[in-house]
C-alpha cells in the first residue's frame, strides 16, 4: 500500500526530547495515525527515530526534513521505513532511490513536479502547501498533470485539511498540529491522542 494511503494525515514532529519519542509515537497510533515523519531538524532526530523504530512496531516512522545523501544513509541506518525531503536535487534523489526504502520528494511548482515525474516519482510531498498556493493550486496541478498524488505539507490544520482531502489528486495531508510544543513540554500524550483521533476521523 501506498504510503499516501495508509492515514489521512502524516503527523510531522520536531522531538527536542528523545524520551519523548515512544510516548509520543504511541499516542499518534493509539489516536489513529501510524505514519509518523520524525524531522531531521533536532540533534536527537535519528535516535527518536530508532526508538520509535524498535519500540513501536505499529507505527510506520520515516524521517523527514531529508536534504542530503548523509541523511539518507543515516535514516535508513536508524531504522527509518520512508524519507520525506522538502525539496528535490538530482544528488538527493539518486540517494533517495539508491535508499531502497519508499520516499516523497518535495516539489512545488509545475516545473519540479514535471522533473520528478520525469524520473518515473508520481508521489511527492506538496511545500510549502499553503504558502505556495494551497488547495486550488493543487487543484490546477491536477488537469495537466493527473497521475502525480501529492501529501501536501505547510499551514495546513485541522480545519483546512478536508478541502485538500477531497481533491483526486491528494492521498493525505502532513502537519505539525498534532503535536503542540505545550502538549510534548507537559507530557500530555492524552491531548496528542485527541489531536490524533480528531484528524483520523477526516476519511
Ligand atoms: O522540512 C521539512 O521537510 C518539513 O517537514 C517541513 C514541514 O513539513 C512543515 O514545516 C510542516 O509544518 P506545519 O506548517 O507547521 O504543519
Amino acid at each position: 500500500m501506498s504510503l499516501l494511503d495508509i492515514a489521512p494525515v502524516i503527523p510531522v514532529v520536531v522531538i527536542d526530547d528523545p524520551e519523548t519519542a515512544v510516548p509520543l509515537a504511541r499516542a499518534l497510533v493509539a489516536g489513529g495515525l501510524p505514519v509518523i515523519e520524525v524531522t531531521l531538524r533536532t540533534a536527537c532526530a535519528l535516535d527518536a527515530v530508532a526508538r520509535i523504530a524498535a519500540e513501536v512496531p505499529e507505527a510506520v516512522v520515516g524521517a523527514g526534513t531529508v536534504r542530503t545523501p548523509a541523511d539518507v544513509t543515516a535514516s535508513v541506518a536508524a531504522g527509518a521505513r520512508f524519507l520525506v525531503s522538502p525539496g528535490s536535487t538530482p544528488r538527493l534523489l539518486d540517494a533517495m532511490e539508491e535508499g531502497g526504502i519508499p520516499f516523497l520528494p518535495g516539489a512545488a511548482t509545475s516545473s519540479e513536479v514535471m522533473a520528478l515525474a520525469e524520473r518515473g516519482l508520481t508521489e511527492m510531498k506538496f511545500f510549502p502547501a499553503e504558502a505556495a498556493g494551497g488547495m486550488p493550486y493543487l487543484k490546477s496541478l491536477g488537469g495537466p498533470l493527473p497521475e502525480v498524488r501529492f501529501c501536501p505539507t505547510g499551514g495546513i490544520r485541522l480545519q483546512t485539511a478536508p478541502e485538500y482531502l477531497a481533491l483526486a489528486n491528494v492521498g493525505c495531508v502532513g502537519g505539525t498540529w498534532l503535536t503542540p510544543t505545550d502538549a510534548l513540554a507537559a507530557g500530555d500524550y492524552a491531548r496528542i491522542e485527541k489531536l490524533a483521533a480528531e484528524a483520523a476521523a477526516l476519511r
